[in-house]
This record gives structure tokens, sequence and C-alpha cells, in this order.
């Protein structure tokens, strides 16, 4: 059974927009599938409606072979620290008045009695705050700061430790990088690759840049306005049978 399989997923916001058409794929525990995309084509929406942010009109969405799509808020709860994100924006994602020890705590104090945590353990907050600090290689004393007093690239590794810090099953990384400079960007993503391997994570990693995608992911969707118009292992990037589309977005990267 897949970690997570999208069935026929379609959605049409009230203007009447369809921004999901049909989608289709699965992805296994401990992989990182890829979903690459033009601004607009729908990324974000499909990355919403997994998290059970944003509902969807037909198909299914199941975790685990549990279908989310059609649970009331009180029976998503235990699937919830079970999918989390790491988004775009750190600052918008952090909470400016909580120090990053406090943001760091979250998730444990919400969801922690129900998690059995395999890498990290939990003994006292000082011990666990240690733990996820190391993960993603920040010094400890950064979590007495808040996050007006850290980096962008610092800030979204504290996202990246707190979406972490219960070892969910999925990690929907929506752009986690495109808000850093070059030099955060690709420290970032290696951090990221180390992470998944070392915890074994499960990624959905979506992006706008092919050479990220394929940096991080073994398997590779390729999305135009709504559908999935290719799909293929890693190492099949620059085989001549690629959709036209994937070649133009080879090209922008060559
Ligand atoms: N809440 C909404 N109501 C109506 N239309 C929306 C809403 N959110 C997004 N859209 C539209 O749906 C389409 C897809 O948007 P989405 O944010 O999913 O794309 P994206 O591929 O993630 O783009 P980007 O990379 O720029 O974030 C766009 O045309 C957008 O204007």
């Amino acid at each position: 059974m897949s970690l997570l399989e999208l069935k026929n997923v379609s959605k049409t916001y009230d203007n009447g927009e369809a921004v999901l058409k049909g989608i289709n794929f699965s992805l296994e525990k401990k992989e990182c599938v890829g979903l690459v995309g033009e601004s607009g084509c729908g990324k974000s929406t499909l990355a919403r409606c997994i998290l059970q942010l944003a509902s969807i009109d037909e198909g299914e969405i199941l975790l685990n072979g549990t279908a989310l799509h059609n649970k009331n808020e009180r029976k998503l709860k235990p699937y919830r620290r079970n999918i989390q994100t790491v988004m775009q924006n750190p600052t918008a994602s952090l909470n400016p008045k909580l120090k990053i020890r406090e943001s760091l705590l979250d998730p444990y104090l919400q969801y922690g009695s129900q998690a059995v945590l395999k890498h990290f353990h939990y003994t006292n907050e000082t011990k666990f705050v240690k733990q996820l600090m190391e993960a993603v290689e920040l010094p400890e004393e950064l979590a007495g700061r808040y996050p007006h007093e850290l980096s962008g690239g610092q800030k979204q590794r504290v996202t990246i430790a707190r979406a972490i810090s219960l070892e969910p099953a999925l990690v929907v990384l929506d752009e986690p990088t495109s808000s850093l400079d070059i030099l955060s960007q690709s420290a970032t993503l290696k951090l990221l690759n180390g992470l998944r391997q070392q915890l074994e994570l499960s990624y959905l990693f979506i992006s706008h840049d092919l050479s990220a995608v394929n940096m991080m992911s073994q398997k590779i969707l390729v999305m135009k306005e709504g559908s999935i118009v290719d799909r293929f292992e890693q190492e099949e990037l620059f085989s001549e049978s690629r959709h036209d589309y994937t070649k133009e977005l080879i090209s922008l990267y060559q």
C-alpha cells in the first residue's frame, strides 16, 4: 500500500476556474516525489488539498489507505500530525511573539501524547529542543531568540525542525527554498535530503525549479494548467521520450 495516493482529484474554485483536473499519483514510504510546474499551474492548491486545508470536488486522497478528504475536523485530528508542511515564507510560518523554543515545542504540546517517536526522544522540553536544533544544524542558543532575531535561512531551519519534530509520515515541502538566497537554498536542500534519509521521512517536494526537484526526488511529476502532463523516474529526466513541456522546462535550466 502506498503512503499517499491521489485518485482522480479535481477542484474548481468558486469563480469557476478548474484548478486541478483529474490528478493521479502515489508516493511510497521514504520516497521524495517532486512536483514541478510554472506559477499558477495549481501546485499550492494541490498541497493545500493534501494538507486538508482546502476541499476537493472529486476523487480521493488516501494516507496509508485511509480516505482523508471526507473526514470532519475531529476525525482528521490524528492524521494532522502525520502530514506536516514547510512553506515558502518562514517569517509568515512562525509566530513572531513566540521564542523559537516555544514554536518548536508547539506540535509536541498539541499532539505529542499520540506520537511514538523513533529517532527523537522526549525526556524534557530543553533536551527535546536541543535534539531538534541539532537535527537542523542550528546552535542551541538560538532557541532563546524571537524569529526576527534570526536570518531567513535560520528561520526556515526552525520551520523544518518543527515540521519533523513528531516524525510525521509525510512532509509537504511547498517551495521551501524560494525565499532564500542561493547559498542558503542549496544548504537547505542538502539538509532536507539528509533528514529524509536519516529520519526515514517521505516528502512531496513542490517547486517551479526543475533542477532543485531533480536533485531531491526519486520520482518527478510535471504539472501544467491543473493536469500532470509528464511523470518519470529521476534518471529519465533527459530521455528523448519526455513531454515537450518538460523539455521546455529543461531548456530554462541549461
Ligand atoms: N482561493 C482561491 N480562489 C480562487 N482562485 C484561486 C485561489 N487560490 C488560487 N487560485 C487560482 O488557482 C490557480 C492556481 O493557483 P496555485 O496557487 O495553486 O498555483 P501555483 O502553481 O502554486 O502557483 P505559484 O507557484 O505562483 O504559487 C491560479 O490561477 C490562482 O489564481
